[in-house]
């Protein structure tokens, strides 16, 4: 990854999403708290059961250990985490698994906290920061033994081009796990469509997903309909931390991110997880 260090995004939805996340790493951490200052993770919750008591932080983790489970990899093995945001999931998989990751992201800001946390871990020699797009990896072919995606693929300006990519820097047999968003209602909501013009977000159809797998050459292995255990808590937390804070968004754009009141139509959207492996005859 060295020389990608300072490569610059290309696509220009890449490079918006990039400087809105460039925004969005202090102002994140300020809205999350005292415990995010060194890291956090930028994803939703999973409550595994409808009365689960996890505290916000505690369901985040739970997510990344949740795709971690799929991920079948050891120590030793690399993993590539695309889209890592500041760095947190890539640092307790590392911890966890004793594997090697490498995570991306279109933002400078997210990068540079990234690498500040890998710093203080006692492993850092097994974490890689850097700014590259994921519609052009710039890693060599079959260089990884898996690759997560963790609430990356919705910035996506084509995922078919992303999966694509994430299969050719995969070894034979190696597993992508991914989450995404999905709409459940035909005609989104002009709440929703103000979030995918600001955050350069779309959703796809849960159906469409098995196809967009195989199109992209991978073996289709488990979709599942995450919703319940990630939207409702999730969205409960940040509203109500929001009012709570009486968070002052100067950035509107920053607004649809935290106050998902204020932006997200709950009911119409819906939240996946995916499991594909890279064919072992590929
Ligand atoms: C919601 S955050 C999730 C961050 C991280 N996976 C986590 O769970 O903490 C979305 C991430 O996707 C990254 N991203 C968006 N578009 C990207 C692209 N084209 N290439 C690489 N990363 C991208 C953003 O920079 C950000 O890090």
């Amino acid at each position: 990854m060295k020389e990608e260090r300072t490569a610059a995004p290309t696509a220009p939805v890449a490079e918006e999403v990039g400087r809105l996340y460039d925004r969005m790493t202090d102002i994140a951490a300020d809205f999350l708290g005292d415990d995010a200052r060194q890291g956090y993770n930028a994803h939703l919750g999973y409550w595994d059961t409808p009365d689960s008591e996890l505290a916000y932080d505690e369901a985040t983790d739970r997510l990344t250990d949740v795709m971690l489970e799929r991920l079948r990899i050891g120590a030793g093995d690399r993993l590539l985490d695309v889209g890592c945001g500041v760095g947190a999931p890539a640092v307790r998989i590392a911890r966890l698994t004793g594997a090697s990751v490498t995570g991306i992201s279109v933002s400078r800001e997210q990068i540079a906290r990234a690498e500040a946390l890998a710093r203080e871990t006692p492993f850092p020699e097994r974490l890689d920061f850097g700014v590259a797009d994921a519609m052009e990896l710039p890693f060599p072919d079959a260089s990884f033994d898996a690759v997560m995606a963790l609430e990356s693929m919705c910035h996506m300006p084509d995922r078919g081009q992303v999966y694509r990519e994430m299969r050719r820097v995969l070894r034979p047999g190696g597993r992508i796990v991914a989450t995404d968003f999905h709409g459940r209602s035909a005609s989104p909501s002009p709440d929703r469509l103000a979030l995918q013009r600001t955050m350069g977000s779309t959703t796809v159809r849960i159906d469409d997903y098995p196809q967009l797998m195989r199109t992209s050459g991978l073996r289709f292995l488990e979709l599942r309909d995450i919703t319940d255990e990630t939207l409702p808590k999730s969205f409960a937390f940040l509203a109500e931390r929001a009012d709570r804070l009486r968070f002052e968004f100067d950035d509107t754009e920053a607004a649809c991110f935290y106050n998902p009141r204020s932006v997200i139509d709950v009911p119409a959207l819906g939240y996946l997880l995916v499991v594909a492996q890279r064919p072992l005859d590929d």
